[in-house]
Formats: C-alpha cells, sequence, structure tokens
C-alpha cells in the first residue's frame, strides 16, 4: 500500500457474520497486499468485519471472490460466498445463478428471496478424522468439532482459543466449533474463528461441518443449524463416508455502503 487510495465499499452480512466487500474488477486494491485486509476490518480504526472480500473478473466463471481473514491469511469462507453471490447480483454481473470461483475452488449458488444456496465441495473421508471426544474436518476450511451441552453458557471465546493454540493447531490454526443437538435435524453452533480470533456470529463452512459431524453421530440431513446471528440449513448425501451434493443454505444482505481513504 504505497499511495493514498479511497475505496468504495459495500457491507454485507450472513447471519451476523459480516464482511467488507469490494468491487475489484477495476484492480483498485492489490490482491497480494494484507494490509488492506488488516486495515479495512479493523473495528476500531477501519470499517469493521469478519473479513475482506474483494470480487474480480475470471475468464472461465462468472467472477472470482477474494476472502481475507481480518488478520490478512486466507480461506474459504461459506458465508462470504454468499455474501459475494449476493454482490455479484447487485453489480448485475449475475442473475439468481451463478457458477463461480472461490478459495477452494468453484461453486455454485442460486439466488431465492435473499436465500443463497450455495454449492459446498464433496467431504470425503480423508477429509473426515473422528476422536473419541472431537472431529476434525475440512470443508474448504479446517474445523475443530465438538459436542457439548448447555451452548449459550459455553467461554467459547477462551475455550476455542486454548484449542486453537494448542501445540497441534497453532501452527496452522484452526476453527472450533461447539455443537448442541436439538433432534435428529436440529443443532445449535457457536464458533471460534481462527483469523478472526474471536467468536464470530455465525460461520458457514463451520456450520457445513458440524452437520456433518451431527449426521455422523445419528443426525439425518437436512440439518437445521441455529447460529447466534441466525438460521442455516445444510443438507447432503452421505455415500460411502463421503458427504456429496452438499449444499449451505441461508440469508445474506446487504447492510450499508460507503467509502473510506487509505
Ligand atoms: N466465516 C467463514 C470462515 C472464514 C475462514 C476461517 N476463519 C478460516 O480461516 O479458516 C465461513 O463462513 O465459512
Amino acid at each position: 500500500m504505497s499511495h493514498m487510495i479511497e475505496i468504495p465499499f459495500h457491507k454485507y452480512q450472513g447471519t451476523g457474520n459480516d464482511f467488507v466487500m469490494v468491487d475489484n474488477r477495476s484492480q483498485l486494491i492489490d490482491r497480494n497486499d494484507k494490509q488492506y485486509a488488516r486495515k479495512l476490518c479493523d473495528r476500531k480504526f477501519g470499517i469493521g468485519s469478519d473479513g475482506l472480500i474483494l470480487i474480480e473478473n475470471h475468464k472461465g466463471y462468472d467472477f472470482e471472490m477474494i476472502f481475507f481473514n481480518p488478520d490478512g491469511s486466507q480461506s474459504m469462507c461459506g458465508n462470504g460466498s454468499r455474501c459475494a453471490v449476493v454482490f455479484a447480483q447487485a453489480l448485475g454481473i449475475i442473475e439468481n445463478h451463478t457458477t463461480f470461483l472461490s478459495t477452494d475452488g468453484v461453486h455454485t449458488a442460486t439466488i431465492n428471496n435473499n436465500i443463497v444456496s450455495l454449492s459446498m465441495k464433496d467431504v470425503p473421508p480423508e477429509k473426515t478424522q473422528a476422536f473419541p471426544e472431537h472431529f476434525i474436518i475440512d470443508t474448504g476450511s479446517p474445523h475443530y468439532v465438538v459436542f457439548t451441552s448447555n451452548l449459550n453458557q459455553k467461554a467459547v471465546k477462551e475455550e476455542g482459543a486454548f484449542i486453537r493454540y494448542s501445540e497441534e493447531h497453532k501452527e496452522k490454526g484452526i476453527n472450533v466449533n461447539f455443537v448442541e443437538k436439538l433432534g435428529k435435524h436440529q443443532i445449535a453452533v457457536r464458533t471460534y474463528e481462527r483469523g478472526v480470533e474471536d467468536e464470530t456470529l455465525s460461520c458457514g463452512t463451520g456450520v457445513t461441518a458440524c452437520a456433518i459431524a451431527h449426521v455422523l453421530h445419528g443426525g439425518i440431513s437436512p440439518v437445521q443449524i441455529s447460529t447466534q446471528g441466525g438460521d442455516l440449513t445444510v443438507k447432503f448425501d452421505l455415500e460411502n463416508g463421503t458427504a456429496r451434493n452438499v449444499f449451505l443454505e441461508g440469508p445474506a444482505k446487504k447492510v450499508f455502503s460507503g467509502q473510506i481513504n487509505l
């Protein structure tokens, strides 16, 4: 970031997971400079959000979304992808259906009355590790999933940080999800996100991992997930241990627009 620029931005949220969106089709922002994410996502000195998303042109797809955590690290973001789809529609890039590129590859999505249904990657057994007390499942981002009772009383930030900074996970980091079973088709989830290093109100790749863990534990798809920021649905088929035809569904909305000088 060498000289001062004025950046038009749009703030979106998907079940309370909030993102700064920048239409970067004219390459206003250097996508290799992590300082933009650090500055724009800062809740005291910037706009404030759980991540920065750049929308860029891509030859083979409707668009490419580039996601950054507030610390500048990159990973797949389920809620951010859902918000990016609504943003792409507002920009006139797409109508109600899209095929686009995200951090972990190609996704499709459909928008119906502000509900975005996003295809997620298959999750084969190699991406699912079951331990006596928890699961580790990679749904584009790595997730530690632990079942609990009294979810509302959980010290998610403290207990999540303890696992995320443990000897095993401190180097690459991991997102930590606490899950309470509410029924065969229902769970409640609270998530500590790496890169934010705090609890967020919802995490799309996180609830996808939790829904898969729930079905491996006797639950049934579709799974309704209640998060601190609203409700999501995850559906998939489990075939020989592989979760296929995985869809993450829920609302995504614009909150406000503005411009910032950096
Ligand atoms: N909020 C996201 C996940 C964002 C990435 C995550 N913090 C990581 O670094 O793995 C979601 O909705 O999936």
